[in-house]
């Protein structure tokens, strides 16, 4: 499918001020970004402006502050140290966003410079989308960009409310995104594998639906298999679970197995007594939870039996790991399932989300993969069918 929307190609950014929203909402320990896959991402556009001789005011949020003020920890200027340590630019940093401050900043810039402005959502009406801070955003520049594909599907100041007021156009980023996911949504390659893993069942549930009515095959770990459990009667100790959405987990599977679309539940786990970096894993059957036991990542025959299924696949989708990855006894489920994908070289394969990527990146198998998306929530969206509303807004191409 193309992509119906103008990008920077189709405008005149010379001596321009060019307000851009970019994702670097990155992972960071101790002040120090960890996996900067989102910073380099942003790059080809960032270049593609900065060698045009546009003024640049990049902008982002950076997790979920509560907004009623700065968070130190959760600052942009990290970010803005890890685009200026990748690229060798110059990259000024304004701790400030909606102020004169950032005003100023703005109005000091030549063009060919860089400037991040601090974490939009250290103000709650970002998350609100309340015009005014739309309005103040705009004032900063003569043309609008969106490249944060990873918050694409977020209606939030930000990334919708510029487009009301300025011409509004496409980083290279977003165009790519979009353009190859649904792609191959469209029409994937047959088998279909679709993998899902991480936390929330809730969160997830209407892209499980969806999968069922697009994938062949559709492998849930994580977490979230534990609701599923449940649903079949078994009991799961102190498993992570979701007891609101234990019914409708039922309900999946059943429709599952009408239409004849495979799920692929864990047989084995691998479980411990507590959650934590020095737990030791044990392995059990899935209707074997001792009572005092949690799950934390999927056991070794449950490997397997994915990597069979991942073998045979003409398209994998996956997101959300498989266990407890950040602690290394329980990674062996993600690193297996990240093997098995790297391995199958004929199919292909996108990995979507924070934490997947992460996860892929921590094994060295993302340059194994065909897409490794910025977005999980964004991807996820564009695999239901659903449209963004960031894309939404910008303008149609002639
Ligand atoms: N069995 C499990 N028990 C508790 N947490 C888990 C389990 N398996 C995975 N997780 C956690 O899920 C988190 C990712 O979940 P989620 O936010 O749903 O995924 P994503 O960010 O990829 O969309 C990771 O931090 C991981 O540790
Ligand atoms: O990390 C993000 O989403 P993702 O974890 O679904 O990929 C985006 O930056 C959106 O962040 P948000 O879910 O706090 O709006």
């Amino acid at each position: 499918m193309a992509f119906t929307k103008k990008t920077v190609r189709d405008i005149d950014v010379d001596g321009k001020r060019v307000l851009m929203r970019v994702d670097f909402n990155v992972p960071l320990k101790d002040g120090v970004v960890t996996d900067d896959t989102r910073v380099r991402a942003a790059i080809p556009t960032i270049s593609y402006l900065k060698e045009h001789n546009a003024k640049i005011i990049l902008m982002s949020h950076l997790g979920r502050p509560k907004g009623d003020g700065p968070e130190p920890a959760l600052s942009l200027k990290p970010a803005a140290d890890k685009l200026a340590e990748l690229t060798g630019y110059e990259v000024k940093f304004v701790d400030d966003t909606y102020g004169e401050k950032a005003a100023e900043a703005v109005a000091a810039l030549e063009p060919g410079d860089i400037l991040v402005l601090e974490n939009v959502r250290f103000d709650k009406r970002e998350k609100k989308n309340d015009p005014e801070i739309a309005k103040t955003l705009a004032s900063y520049g003569d043309i609008f960009v969106l490249d944060a594909f990873g918050t694409a599907h977020r209606a939030q100041g930000s990334v919708v409310g510029p487009a009301e007021y300025l011409p509004a156009v496409a980083g290279f980023l977003l165009e790519k995104e979009v353009d190859t996911l649904t792609g191959i949504f469209a029409e994937p390659e047959r088998p279909f594998v679709a993998i899902v893993g991480g936390s929330k069942v809730s969160s997830k549930i209407g892209v499980l639906d969806h999968l069922i009515d697009s994938a062949d095959t559709l492998i849930i770990g994580g977490g979230m298999a534990y609701t599923f459990f449940l649903a079949q009667g078994m009991s799961v100790g102190n498993s992570l679970k979701e007891e609101d959405w234990v019914e409708r987990a039922g309900e999946m599977l059943k429709k599952a197995e009408e239409k004849g679309v495979k799920i692929l539940l864990p047989i084995d786990n691998r479980v411990a007594d507590h959650f934590g970096e020095d737990a030791v894993p044990e392995v059990v059957a899935s209707d074997a939870i001792p009572d005092d036991r949690e799950g934390m990542d999927i056991g070794p025959e449950t490997e397997k039996l994915y990597a069979d299924a991942i073998a045979g696949a003409k398209t994998v989708f996956w997101n959300g790991p498989m266990g407890v990855f950040e602690f290394d006894n329980f990674a062996h489920g993600t690193q297996a399932v990240a093997e098995a994908v790297a391995a199958n070289e004929g199919c292909t394969s996108i990995i979507g989300g924070g934490d997947s990527v992460a996860a892929v990146n921590k094994f060295n198998l993302a340059d194994k993969m065909s897409w490794i998306s910025t977005g999980g929530g964004a991807s996820m969206e564009l695999v239901e069918g659903k449209a963004l509303p960031g894309v939404e807004a910008l303008n149609d191409a002639e």
